[in-house]
């Protein structure tokens, strides 16, 4: 059974990116089908305006609901999972792309200005999965660049996807932490060299020193992700 993802947005151009490389590929072998909608399509005044002032008062300007409730209802199925990227929301992990992967259908509402209307979320709640999830701390001008993110990492882990599932038997089995250096061709440059361990061919020596790196590497740079932490 594909993937499928609807993505509705007021940039569709800022989806270009997913019709090339690794996206484009996963689109083409059919395991993926993406389409990217207009909001905009789903206005029905003259100006095509998709926001108004917030009630409460405050600086900026949230997006009305309707344009997002008919642009939803055009999509939607019993089978579907409403993604709304947002700095408010649950943070977005691997295993959550994992979950993503293994979806029947996906939609996500790339919100801009302050946000969306939250009865569109209220509304849908009751009625499909609904996921208000964040790809970090810090604002973004909308949830397009979320979205991009989030297709990325949850696409290339639908099986048959990447052409090699090594590479994902090693990310899954990986200690929880961030991933070892890496090292290529040639073996010298610009007076730095590989390091030993890695020409010497002793496969458990590397194993052990690669999860020696994988440590010294978390413990520097992301000691939240250290066993028990
Ligand atoms: C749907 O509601 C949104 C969506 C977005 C775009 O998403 C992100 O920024 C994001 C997603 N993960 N990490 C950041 C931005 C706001 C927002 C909030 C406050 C002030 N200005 C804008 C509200």
């Amino acid at each position: 059974m594909p993937l499928r993802i609807d993505v509705i947005t007021i940039f569709p151009d800022y989806f270009a990116p997913l019709q090339l490389s690794l996206m484009g590929k996963a689109q083409q072998s059919g395991l993926v089908t993406i389409a990217i909608h207009d909001l905009r399509e789903f206005t029905s005044d003259r100006h095509r305006s998709v926001d108004d002032t917030p009630y409460g008062g405050g600086a900026g300007m949230v997006m009305t609901p309707e344009p997002w409730g008919q642009a939803i209802d055009a999509v939607v199925t019993d089978q579907s999972t409403l993604i709304v990227p947002t700095p408010a929301g649950k943070l977005f992990s691997q295993p959550v792309a994992a979950e993503l992967a293994h979806s029947t259908h996906l939609i996500f509402a790339c919100g801009r200005y302050e946000g969306i209307d939250q009865r569109v979320v209220e509304y849908y709640r009751p009625r499909i999965d609904v996921r208000e999830l964040s790809i970090g701390d810090y604002v973004l001008a909308g949830g397009d660049v979320a979205t991009l993110a989030m297709i990325e990492a949850s696409v290339r882990l639908v099986p048959g996807v990447l052409g090699n599932p090594e590479s994902l038997v090693e990310e899954s089995h990986q200690l929880p932490g961030v991933e070892y250096p890496s090292y290529t061709k040639p073996p010298t440059w610009r007076g730095l060299d590989v390091p030993e361990v890695l020409l010497s061919g002793h496969h458990d020596q590397i194993a052990r020193w690669r999860a020696e790196q994988s440590t010294i590497r978390t413990t520097h740079n992301r000691p939240d992700l250290l066993p028990g932490s």
